[in-house]
Order: structure tokens, then sequence, then C-alpha cells
């Protein structure tokens, strides 16, 4: 019913204008609201897509009392309570793909930047206008060993990539088969130990019980002196009081960090640390993958709403009375085989 408009990037429209020409959907662009206006506008929709920083939490499900489907605009979706869509009849779905090169090659740009202390280097001559050659000796990803900490679909493109810059690349994930890393020609491990051990860390997994703190105080007790660590997937996964600590004291040399744990982070004390190099939460953001994500996003949209599918759905509604009577007779056929299919292709 309503059509705000409002500023919208060119690559962005792809998805938008997918919604535009279909007939059957209306839309609001709510991308620059504050949460009083986000609240009144999503409760009238019946399909909301979102992006990271809009938590979708109680005070939203409360909100949004007509929402079947939620399309989470990206692949991690720890910022979506899953337990309380499934308990309202909401069925979740998110995009896992499409940023996936945007967020290796964010990762690569990370791991280069410590490397060759770019934020250094950069900030000498282009602030201060001081041309110190001798200042500033990086060193070479060739032949360090790199700890990936998640084989998924970022984590095993960092590792191929890391083998071209011929690296030696290990790989903890307890949830893959071990050839799934030895086949491509990357060591996997079942014993942390092997990547506290490496040069270099990047990690990779969501962010759930499991993963939070993963890397604390003690494990970075262990790691080598110098050691650099790079975080582009979630705040939090690296505590960061150890990162904090052990950045001002060296143990830790560099970080390259792109997400916090409260964002935006303008005033995260990591910040007043001149060897990290950091981004704002940028893991997604390439023109390229943010056009499929919105293009897959309009689609997973369009079909949801219309009850015909719910591609890569991560729950199952509990509360079988919630679900409405245009989605029920598509209940077996579709949303228990695109759970199923969620589920195999995570495991
Ligand atoms: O896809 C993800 O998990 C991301 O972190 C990027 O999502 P965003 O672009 O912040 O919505």
């Amino acid at each position: 019913k309503i059509r705000a408009t409002t500023r919208k990037r060119s690559f962005k429209i792809s998805g938008l204008q997918i919604l535009q020409n279909t007939e059957d959907v209306n839309y609001v662009y709510a991308a620059d609201v504050d949460k009083t206006e986000l609240l009144n506008i999503i409760k009238d929709a019946h399909v909301a897509i979102t992006r990271s920083s809009t938590d979708v939490d109680e005070k939203f499900l409360n909100a949004a009392t007509n929402l079947k489907a939620i399309i989470r605009a990206g692949v991690g979706y720890d910022n979506v309570d899953i337990d309380g869509c499934s308990k309202r009849g909401i069925i979740a779905m998110n995009v896992p793909t499409a940023n996936t090169i945007a967020a290796v090659e964010l990762t690569m740009t990370h791991m280069l930047s410590c490397m060759r202390k770019f934020p250094y280097a950069h900030n000498q001559l282009k602030i201060d206008r001081v041309w110190k050659r001798e200042d500033w000796y990086g060193n070479e990803l060739y032949g360090k060993k790199l700890g990936v900490i998640g084989f998924g679909n970022i984590g095993h493109r960092v590792a191929l990539r890391a083998k071209s810059f011929e690296m030696d690349v290990v790989t903890y994930d307890p949830y893959i088969p071990s050839t799934k890393a030895t086949d491509l020609g990357i060591k996997y491990t079942t014993n942390f130990e092997d990547i506290l051990s490496c040069d270099i860390i990047t990690i990779h997994t969501p962010k759930n019980k499991e993963t939070i703190n993963m890397i604390g105080f003690e494990e970075i007790a262990r790691m080598k002196d110098g050691v650099v660590l790079i975080n582009c997937a979630r705040g939090g996964l690296y505590n960061e009081d150890a990162l904090y600590e052990n950045l001002k004291s060296g143990k830790v040399a560099m970080a390259g960090i792109d997400v916090f744990i409260k964002e935006p982070a303008t005033n995260h004390p990591l910040l007043d640390l001149p060897n990290v190099t950091v981004t704002a939460h940028l893991g997604a953001n390439t023109k390229e993958s943010q056009r499929e994500i919105s293009v897959q996003a309009a689609n997973n949209a369009i079909e949801s709403a219309r009850g015909i599918a719910y591609p890569n759905a991560l729950n199952l509604p509990i509360d079988e009375s919630k679900i409405p009577n245009f989605v029920k007779p598509y209940i077996e056929l579709t949303q228990k085989m695109a759970f199923l299919i969620a589920q195999l292709s995570k495991s």
C-alpha cells in the first residue's frame, strides 16, 4: 500500500525493481528509519527483509503481528531471534552465499594489510606527509602458517587463496569431514593447539554459544609472540578485552578487524591502538554482492509471500496453528523440504 522512496544505491535497485515489477506485492523501503518508525511500519508487513543492523528481537517480533516470513539479506543470522520466529509461526531464511566472495576478499585485504603494516605506512605518508621507507618492513604471507577456524563457504575460500600465496594452511572445523579440507590440499586438525601455534589466525564461524569468546586470554597466551589475528566474521568470537590487552602488549602484533560486539563502533577502544587495521563491518559491501543479495532476497520474499517456497529456511515453526491457511498446503512439500535441504547443506 505504501511506496516509500528514499536514497537507494543503484546496485541495490535490482532487488527493489523486482519488487516494484511484481503486481501482487507492495513494499516499503525502510532503510533509514529509527526503531519506533520501523516498529510502526513492520506491523503491516507479511514478509520482511533485513540486514545485520536490525535486531529482530522480541520487540520487533511483537510489533510484527502479521509477519509470516523474514529474510535475512546476508549469511549470519545472530541478529534474528530464530526461536521467537518459530514460536510465532514465522519462517526465517537467510541468503547464505551471495556475499561469500566479498567476505573472502576483505579477509585477504586485512591479512595483507596487517602483514605489510599498512595502517602505519598509509598514515605516515598520507596524514603525517613523512617519507621514511626504512620505518616499515613488513612480513610476507609466503611460507607462513595460517590457521583457518571454520571451513564453510567463506573459510574454505580463504584457505584456497592463502594456498595460492604459498602459505601453509591448516583448518579446524569439527563439523566437516576431514577430506573436505584435505582434498583441497589444506591440512585438517581436530587439535585446536595446531591453530593456536599458527603465525596468522582467521575465524569464519557463525556467532553462537559455541563460538563466542572462542579465542580469549588463555588461548592468546598459548599463541606465538607476534601472532596476527583476523576477524571478518562476528564481533566477540575473539574476546575483545583479550584482543585489546594483547595488542597493547604486542603479544598480538597486528589484528585485522571488520566486526565488533557493539556496532556502530565509533568509540571502540580497539580504534585507539595503532596496530589494528579496521573496517566498519564491510565484509558484504561489494556492489556485486549487494546486487546479488538484493535479487535473491527479493525473489525469496515474493516466493514466501505467495507461500510457494522458503529457500534457505532456518527454522520450522513449531506452532502449526499460527501458520496461515495459504501456507498450509505447502508445509509438507515445501517447508520441510526447504528445512531439510538447508540443514543438509549446512552439514
Ligand atoms: O552476511 C553477513 O553475515 C554479514 O555480516 C553482512 O551482513 P550485512 O551486510 O551487515 O547485513
